[in-house]
């Protein structure tokens, strides 16, 4: 593979006790797009903000394109910064904003004219260039912001959640667009975000993160189909914890299976445990199901298993609560814990 873009060596960062990321390391390939994923306080931010220099790491080094730019102050990394709270200046029209950080800078009027038109055409809002800020939807000022950070063809784009404040539609409307000029530009792309379906979608690849450190590194796929612990098999997607309870078991989860990979059937056909339906979901394109169970796992009792089918699944078995019906695990499709947590890098 070729050499990182940019390369994250041992970073280490403290807020007086309190430790904001602890040993964290990380390559980034040119033109991919990476999120940093995990849950409230565990250090996202606080890494973006080490990697556009807006904070200092209590140790570790950044390279970019192999260079040391630890030191360098966040203007001389060329990095563009997109933040949740547009960050527009409300005295500017959208056009303004845009051009604001090519003045200063060797460009002519004409060549500043050109450059702005050209990235307000890329975010499709060409027509709202002389619109002040509060004249723009939120999705159109996150829009604008973008225009602002890729009009100086930044080495990277740094993006700290950047479609949080926005509503829903909006929301997965913008992931797209933001990918694809992503790709169209081959712009390196690192993203802050909790919502792990907004990774999912969006990244070549996910880091998850929590309590300071890294807990896995690895494409949408790996994280989701091959999670290395209980925590990123329960951040990312839904899950079912089966437990050993066998006299002496740890009481740590061992196996885990997706509510997807469950399979049901009437009751009294192929192999499976008789579970009762406790509750029927619907959740637009499938149903969520809660299923009682008896006898799954070693020392017995009951245990509440999620279990996710489609429409026609569910129409075909003539899904009812208490109903009872057959619950299968195929084997192939659960997940070991039993192995040491890998972080693919
Ligand atoms: N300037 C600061 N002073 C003191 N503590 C800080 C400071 N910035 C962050 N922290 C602490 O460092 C930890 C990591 O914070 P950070 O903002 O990086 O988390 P995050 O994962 O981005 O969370 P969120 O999703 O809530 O923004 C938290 O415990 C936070 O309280």
């Amino acid at each position: 593979m070729n050499k990182p873009h940019l390369t994250i060596q041992g970073i280490n960062k403290s807020f007086g006790t309190v430790a904001a990321l602890k040993d964290v390391n990380l390559e980034i390939h040119k033109n991919e797009f990476v999120c940093l994923l995990g849950p409230s306080g565990c250090g996202k931010t606080t890494l973006l903000r080490i990697i556009a220099g807006l904070e200092k790491a209590s140790s570790g080094r950044i390279l970019a394109g192999g260079k040391d730019i630890s030191m360098l102050p966040p203007a001389k990394r060329n990095f563009g910064m997109v933040f949740q709270s547009y960050a527009l200046f409300p005295n500017l029209t959208a056009y303004q904003n845009v051009a604001y950080g090519l003045q200063g800078k060797s460009f002519s009027k004409k060549d500043i004219g050109e450059k702005v038109q050209h990235v307000l055409k890329l975010v499709d809002l060409s027509h709202a260039s002389s619109r002040y800020p509060s004249q723009l939807s939120g999705g159109q000022q996150q829009r604008i912001a973008l225009a602002r950070a890729i009009v100086l063809s930044p080495d990277f784009l740094l993006l700290d959640e950047p479609l949080s404040a926005l509503d829903a539609k909006v929301r997965v409307r913008l992931r797209h667009e933001i990918r694809e000029l992503q790709e169209r530009l081959g712009i390196t792309t690192i993203m802050v975000t909790h919502d792990q379906e907004e990774a999912l979608t969006m990244s070549d690849r996910i880091v998850v993160m929590n309590n300071a450190e890294v807990q896995q590194i690895g494409t949408p796929q790996e994280v989701y189909e091959q999670p290395n612990s209980p925590f990123v098999a329960d951040f990312i997607g839904s899950i079912n914890f089966l437990h050993d309870k066998s006299e002496g078991a740890a009481p740590t989860p061992r196996w885990a299976v997706r509510p997807e990979h469950i399979r049901i059937s009437a009751e009294g056909t192929g192999e499976g445990v008789s579970a009762i339906v406790k509750n029927i979901e619907f959740r637009g394109s499938f149903y969520r199901l809660l299923l009682e169970t008896e006898s799954v796992e070693a020392g017995g009792g009951h245990d509440s298993i999620t279990v996710d089918v489609s429409a026609h699944v569910s129409n075909h078995l003539q899904l009812m609560k208490n109903g009872i019906v057959s619950l299968e695990v195929p084997k192939e499709k659960l997940i070991s814990f039993t192995s040491e947590a890998r972080i693919h890098a």
